[in-house]
């Protein structure tokens, strides 16, 4: 049993006695409020968050029986511990049965009501770290190494060790599949919050209408499909850390709420009045540049701000002198060996999709290499004989309008099919654009969720051929 002050409301019609308890828990250092009917008791309860609700049975008005009706109703997360007159021990009963968690008969000592508190608090503590861990375990990923010895690398790991113990909101910049995740994680694992709930969100990935309802819950029947009470991440990662990828695609309609948690922990489920207290440590990524989303009007200035407090740039693979090499050897299964030519085209390509590509390419080899032995012809076609990227794609003969295209990309030809086209083009420009999605979906002149689709698309149809 822990001996941290309570978050406790007394309710009871008797003036004295309750002020008698209020005093006695406040000289005990409990963080305590008063009502003295059921009604004023459910407006303390709207407002504020409790841990443990003290309810005296035998109130004019709204019964503590009844009160404790609404509170199950309303789901509300507090324990609720009932005081009753002799002979009311039925009544008691019912209660227990509605979910109040302890009872006792008064008069009683303030000494055992303490007791009683303390350990209904508990409890309702380790409810809310059973509802975090069951998030966590279908959440979790095993513990990913970092890998990386170059000069780049060690300067992002020194980084980590700073910002880590700090506490305070970080900001993780850097191309897609960069390792931003990874990192977020890394800096969970060194700061005080490591064994406390790690809970990621990508607002990318979500329909906008979605974010919210992740992000802050909601209230049963708040909106079509809403059939029951839902906890948001926030609450989820009450006490740990939340990652909130991607964090430039958060719509602007639900940035003041996102501020307001980082302001000061409040915020509300939707459709729900009643404000809740968290205290949760934010690592943002974005792999766009969030000022210029701040100059552009997508990015509110003052959330800006409060989500980078401390910054990190992951760099691109491209710029880690010999980290792909360490990297092949940290990815190669155990047994598998790659040849010289093959090492070397690795070695040479810009890696535009950064370490995701290149854990792709090495997968889809191991799958297509006979032997254990990775070669050239394992290796996607791009990197194993790669074009001059500078090369214009579209540079043939201007009179047709129509352009010169790798043999099996000949416009006009009954083999071409429009998908291809479209495929190679996205890749060319996202390749162009250094993996950056933000400024590929611009070019292009589609939604980036929109790309996002295509690029989940042909990352599942590479899968299918390679098998
Ligand atoms: N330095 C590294 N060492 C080992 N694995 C890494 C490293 N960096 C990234 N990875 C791996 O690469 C993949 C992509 O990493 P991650 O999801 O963290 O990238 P990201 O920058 O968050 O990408 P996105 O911006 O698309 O969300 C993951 O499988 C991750 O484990």
């Amino acid at each position: 049993m822990t001996n941290s002050p309570i978050k406790l409301l007394l309710v009871d019609d008797e003036d004295d006695y309750r002020r008698s308890c209020m005093k006695y828990m406040q000289r005990k250092g409990h963080d305590v409020q008063e009502a003295g009917s059921g009604a004023q008791a459910m407006m303390l309860l709207e407002r504020g968050s409790f841990d443990v609700a003290v309810l005296d049975i035998d109130m004019p008005g709204m019964t503590g029986l009844e009160l404790m009706q609404r509170i199950y109703e309303a789901k509300m997360d507090l324990e609720v511990v009932f005081l009753t007159g002799h002979g009311s021990i039925e009544t008691a009963v019912s209660a227990m049965k509605l979910g109040a968690c302890d009872y006792l008969t008064k008069p009683c000592s303030l000494g055992d009501l303490e007791h009683r508190c303390l350990l209904a608090r508990d409890r309702n503590q380790l409810r809310k770290e059973n509802l975090q861990l069951k998030a966590l375990v279908s959440r979790s990923t095993p513990k990913q190494k970092l890998v990386g010895e170059s000069a780049a690398m060690k300067e992002v790991v020194r980084m980590i060790e700073k910002v880590a113990p700090t506490g305070k909101p970080v900001l993780i910049e850097g191309e897609s599949g960069t390792g931003k995740e990874v990192v977020a994680r890394s800096i969970q694992e060194r700061s005080e919050l490591a064994n406390k709930p790690f809970v990621t969100i990508n607002c990318a990935a979500l329909p906008e209408q979605l974010v919210e309802s992740e992000l802050f819950g909601h209230q049963k029947g708040s909106f079509t499909g809403a059939t029951s009470d839902k906890l948001g991440l926030f609450e989820i990662a009450d006490g740990g850390t939340l990652f909130i990828d991607e964090i430039g695609e958060l719509p602007l309609a639900l940035q003041p709420k996102l501020l307001r948690v980082l302001e000061d922990g409040s915020l509300r489920r939707i459709g729900c009045h009643r404000e809740r207290k968290v205290k949760v440590r934010i690592i943002a990524a974005t792999n766009r540049d969030l000022t210029q989303a701040v100059k552009d009007g997508h990015f509110r200035e003052d959330l800006f701000y409060r989500v980078n407090v401390l910054s990190l740039t992951l760099p691109p693979l491209r710029h880690r002198e010999g980290d792909v090499e360490r990297l092949i050897d940290h990815l190669l299964p155990k047994g598998w060996s790659i040849d010289s030519d093959a090492k070397e085209a690795l070695m040479h390509h810009p890696w535009p999709g950064n370490v995701r590509q290149l854990i792709n390419v090495i997968e889809r080899a191991t799958i297509l290499a006979d032997h254990h032995d990775i070669t050239l012809d394992d290796l996607p076609s791009e990197i194993a004989h790669p074009v001059d990227m500078h090369t214009p794609i579209f540079n043939g003969d201007a009179s047709h309008g129509s352009a010169s295209l790798p043999p099996q990309f000949v416009v006009g030809s009954p083999d071409l099919k429009v998908d291809d086209l479209v495929r190679t083009h996205v890749l060319e420009v996202l390749a162009k654009e250094k993996g950056n999605k933000a400024r590929t979906a611009r070019k292009l002149g589609i939604h980036r969720r929109k790309l996002y689709r295509l690029l989940e698309r042909y990352a599942q149809s590479a899968t299918a051929a390679a098998v």
